[in-house]
């Protein structure tokens, strides 16, 4: 099923949780929609599942006109983070319940069951109750019950928040092998960069109900749209510059002395933002002067911040046995390549 959502409005009162969205996704696709609490990701997917009516905009499952109606129509199925289980049903029931409502006979139901199982890999658990499975189980036993009615889309709210750090990794590989595996679109709200990059498709970057970057899990690290994105997305130095003339009357720009490139020449402008990642930064033995003004031990990583003119500069040095470690007031020599620097144009 393909989604395509066009100009999607949501206020409340006078919260716009939802600016003015549009957006498509493609069969089979998995997108990651990534941002701060309040970005509006939430309400985004149950305008998306039918559950919150928007106030303008249009919404297309295969190209019909979804938006009036309701959930159940539209049938989409959402796995959420606190499982929404029914606590006195056991595995098995809470897995078949959807195709009961639906009144399917007790072959097919048995027939589905079992195979849901299997593909979640809870076999030998049907009779458990809920309350005596682990987080990752009961989130398995809600995915199986979101997949059972076979949904036209899957919609996951952050699914694994509440599941500890090795849990998340494991089950988002499991989440993302059965997606692909059975070929459904899915739209996944997350906070969690780690887990947009691990497992969509695209990842839809949003801030303050407004969508600020789509892209591909690769290239959203080293081309960020601006400067929000560079930094929610990890660190970044971001050190504005302004924009100079060279002998040939071309624009650019110089970061420590280094000429960075300036693509954006037909436009006025005065400044740039240039994008030096930590890691990109390497200390030297001579080159550019700076300073230590702080450290932090970051287990395989050391993190100095250290001043270079005005600025002050994120360095990661990979914390090996052999490197000295800087103190404060230490002075340095740092390097990097003006190919790593990535422009920003506000
Ligand atoms: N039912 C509601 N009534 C009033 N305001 C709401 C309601 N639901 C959400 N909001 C507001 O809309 C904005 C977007 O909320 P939303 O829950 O979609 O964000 P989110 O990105 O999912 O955040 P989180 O990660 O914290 O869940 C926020 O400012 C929120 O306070």
């Amino acid at each position: 099923m393909e989604i395509v959502l066009k100009n999607i409005i949501k206020k409340y009162g006078d919260v716009a949780a939802v600016k003015n969205i549009s957006l498509e996704v493609k069969q089979g696709e998995l997108v990651a929609l990534l941002g701060p609490s309040g970005c509006g990701k939430t309400t985004l997917l149950r305008i998306i599942a039918g559950l919150v009516p928007l106030d303008s905009g249009k919404i297309f499952f295969d190209g019909k006109d979804v938006t009036t109606w309701s959930s159940q129509q539209r049938n989409a199925a959402m796995v959420f983070q606190n499982y929404a289980l029914f606590p006195y049903l056991n595995v098995e029931q809470n897995i078949a319940y959807g195709l009961k409502v639906r009144k399917r006979s007790k072959s097919e139901i048995e027939k589905r069951v079992r195979s849901l199982l299997e593909r979640v890999a809870l076999s030998g658990l049907e009779k458990r109750d809920i309350q005596e499975l682990s987080g990752g189980q009961k989130q398995r036993v809600a995915l199986a019950r979101a997949l059972v009615v076979e949904p036209n889309i899957l919609l996951f709210d952050e699914p694994l928040s509440n599941l500890d750090e090795k849990l998340r990794v494991s089950m988002r590989q499991e989440i993302r092998k059965i997606q692909k595996d059975i070929g459904i679109t899915s739209i996944y709200v997350t906070h969690d960069q780690k887990e947009a990059l691990a497992i969509a498709d695209r990842i839809v970057v949003m801030n303050k109900g407004e969508i600020q970057q789509i892209v591909k899990p690769d290239e959203l690290y080293y081309k960020p749209a601006n400067t929000f994105v560079a930094s929610f997305i990890g660190h970044a130095n971001l050190i504005e510059i302004p924009v100079l003339k060279d002998e040939n009357n071309e624009k650019i720009a110089k970061l420590f002395g280094k000429i960075v490139k300036i693509d954006k020449l037909d436009e006025e402008i005065k400044n740039i933002i240039a994008l030096l990642r930590p890691e990109e930064i390497k200390l030297t033995n001579e080159g550019i002067q700076a300073k230590v003004i702080g450290h932090e031990n970051l287990g395989s990583i050391y993190r100095y911040k250290v001043k270079v003119e005005t600025y002050e500069i994120i360095v990661d040095v990979l914390n090996r046995r052999r490197n000295r470690i800087l103190n404060i007031g230490d002075c340095v020599h740092l390097d990097f390549d003006e190919k790593s620097v990535h422009v920003l144009y506000n």
